[in-house]
């Protein structure tokens, strides 16, 4: 079958993004696109919804699924508003239907989108984390991975795992990398895998690298930077209201408000297509072929962008 492909990124958070009719087999194809292509981290499906203008579908590298994408929502929120002729939107997500809309250009005219970020919760059954009967796991070390490291364990609504840090663990990647490994896919303590950041302050708001679930560390992740930005006002280290996040893909602005117990997040950033692709999607997988590929020349102005205003983050990568 032919079908045409979009490369796109949010913060270098890059993935093929198709639309389409429902397919049970969209994770055996994310799982080929990754192979055929090692810069990719995974797989958007636009697909059409009752509940808003469209509905969107993620899969990681290795094909598995997961609830919420904070980087791909951008990049949909992008396509759709487009297809579509609009500047806002709501997208359905396994999860929660999440208001997307326009923003004004940054920098060097790279398309922006900001996107809601929905559900939060604390509570460990809804990542799931299971440790010693707790119900919320918030800024304490845990003695499984480290006594130094104060970690919170939040959903959004998929599961992250936010340790903060001093920058040593940062430019030494190495401790992040062991035990972001170990609880990637199901364990004992978190039965569907967690994602894995570590977060430090830096001047002007916060740094976060980030080991994903189904991926590995990856340039950026939307939801991961967002519940670090929360964990970061909650924690006392930056202020509530709009949190700078660098990563080592760029930067991104994370809205983070406090109404009674609960948060509204979101989170602002680039939405560039890079290339557009027609590709035979074989039965046989291992058959399948890129036919022809065209490219957009948006990548040099995110690039002018990050060497502008996102600078900052490559002191730590
Ligand atoms: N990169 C994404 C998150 C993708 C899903 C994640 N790996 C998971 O399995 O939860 C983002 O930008 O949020």
């Amino acid at each position: 079958m032919e079908i045409t492909l979009l490369k796109v990124h949010g913060s270098m958070n890059t993935f093929y993004l198709l639309e389409g009719p429902e397919n049970d087999h969209y994770d055996q194809l994310a799982v080929q696109l990754a192979k055929m292509d090692s810069s990719v981290d995974g797989l958007l499906v636009v697909l059409p919804s009752d509940k808003g203008q469209a509905k969107m579908r993620v899969f990681n590298r290795d094909g598995s699924e997961a609830s919420m994408c904070g980087n791909g929502l951008r990049c949909v929120a992008r396509y759709v508003c487009e297809r579509d002729g609009l500047d806002e939107a709501v997208i359905e997500t396994m999860k929660a239907s999440l208001a997307v809309k326009k923003e004004q250009p940054l920098g060097d005219g790279n398309a922006m989108y900001a996107v809601e970020i929905s559900p939060v919760s604390f509570q460990l059954a809804d990542l799931p984390m299971v440790y010693e009967g707790n119900s919320e796991w918030l800024m304490k070390p845990l003695p499984f991975i480290s006594e130094e490291i104060a970690f919170s364990a939040v959903a959004v609504p998929n599961p992250h795992l936010i340790g903060i840090v001093p920058k040593a663990y940062l430019q030494d990647d190495s401790h992040q990398k062991k035990w972001a490994e170990t609880f990637n896919g199901p364990n004992g303590y978190f039965s569907d895998g967690v994602n894995v950041s570590y977060v430090t302050k830096v001047e002007t708001g916060i740094f976060v690298k980030t080991f994903e679930r189904g991926v590995g560390f990856t340039n950026a992740c939307g939801t991961a930077m967002t519940a670090s930005a929360l964990i970061s006002c909650l924690s006392g280290m930056v202020p509530y209201g709009e949190v700078t996040v660098y990563n080592p893909g760029g930067m991104v602005k994370c809205r983070v408000e406090k109404e009674g117990a609960d948060f509204n997040l979101a989170l602002s950033g680039n939405a560039t297509y890079l290339s557009r692709h027609r590709f035979e999607w074989a039965e046989e997988l291992a058959n399948s072929k890129f036919l022809s590929s065209e490219t957009f020349d948006e990548q040099e102005d995110y690039e002018r962008f990050i060497d502008k205003v996102a600078v900052k983050a490559k002191q730590f990568v």
